[in-house]
């Protein structure tokens, strides 16, 4: 599925959406950088709402071939972390092993589908005979699904992307990571905390990493009145892969591993003996 190579032998590549563009094709921009860039106020308004009634059915589609891809995944939990953490680094053997666990526990492992501690959270589901899931997004030069993906499916957008990692997993393991894994960690943190979702636990693995992120939200967020004590209380820490596995999966099952009996398919969560709520976000 790599193809790690492609880019020394004919140029950089990127993908847009089905299509993959090198050389003078390769110049164009991504659907989201078509998406977000604000309109040359000298052109046509009419030209420019035409355009955007059509890209909202492009985006309705990706949303219905995702659901699709998705509906049958069972209880999975998803790992975020630095696309650049390579292999040998500390973070990308403890991201495999959080992989390898939560297959070992029955759990699908759904991660961005990239490299680094993505790649080795997908690596550690795939040895262990688990389902690996890859939620890819289309990314300028980007190098594609990485090889430990079973299951893989591409996005143009980031935000339809989003949807699905909290749709179709009922946690976060979130390794140290950059702005890409601060995204998807507080926005977690954000729909659990407006009632968006429920029951939602979200593991921050190294403590030493993201202990003072902790520590400020607690000291600052916390004291100045604009977080409500009981949010922080969302973030469990934990030292190690093992730690960090038992954390969320006990948060999930309230107390009991589930396996497959405990799975709900037409509402995509665990039965109600396990109390948990909806990954759904509205
Ligand atoms: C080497 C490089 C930048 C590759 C980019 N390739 C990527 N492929 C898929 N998801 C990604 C990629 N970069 C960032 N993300 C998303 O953002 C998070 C990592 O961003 P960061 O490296 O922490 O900020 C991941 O959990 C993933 O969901």
């Amino acid at each position: 599925m790599s193809h790690h190579g492609d880019a020394d032998a004919s140029g950089p590549r990127i993908r847009r959406g089905p299509q993959t563009l090198r050389g003078a094709a390769a110049a164009g921009p991504t659907f989201d950088q078509l998406l977000l860039r604000s309109d040359d106020p000298r052109s046509s308004e009419r030209q420019s709402t035409t355009t955007d009634a059509w890209r909202v059915l492009r985006i309705q589609g990706e949303f219905v071939e995702g659901f699709g891809a998705l509906a049958d995944l069972g209880p999975a939990i998803s790992v975020f972390g630095s696309a650049r953490t390579g292999p040998g680094a500390v973070e990308y053997e403890q991201a495999r092993e959080v992989g390898r666990r939560l297959a070992e526990a029955g759990f699908s492992v759904v991660t961005g589908g990239g490299p680094g501690a993505m790649e080795a959270a997908n690596r550690g589901a795939k040895e262990a005979g688990g389902l690996s899931v890859g939620l890819g997004i289309e990314l300028p030069h980007e190098q594609g699904m990485n090889d430990w993906v079973d299951l893989g499916v591409d996005f143009r957008y980031f935000f339809v992307r989003k949807v699905m990692f909290l749709k179709y997993s009922q946690g976060f393991v979130v390794v140290p990571g950059g702005l890409g894994t601060l995204d998807e960690l507080f926005e977690a943190l954000t729909l659990v905390q407006t009632g968006k979702v429920t029951a939602f636990p979200v593991v921050l693995l190294g403590r030493d990493f993201w202990g003072p992120l902790v520590d400020w939200i607690r000291d600052s967020l916390v004291a100045r009145g604009m977080v409500n004590p009981a949010d922080v209380s969302l973030l469990q820490l934990a030292d190690s892969p093992e730690e960090a596995v038992d954390l969320v999966l006990n948060t999930v099952a309230g107390g009991r591993w589930p396996d497959r009996e405990d799975w709900d398919p037409d509402h995509q969560r665990l039965t109600a003996d396990h109390g948990f709520a909806s990954g759904d976000p509205q």
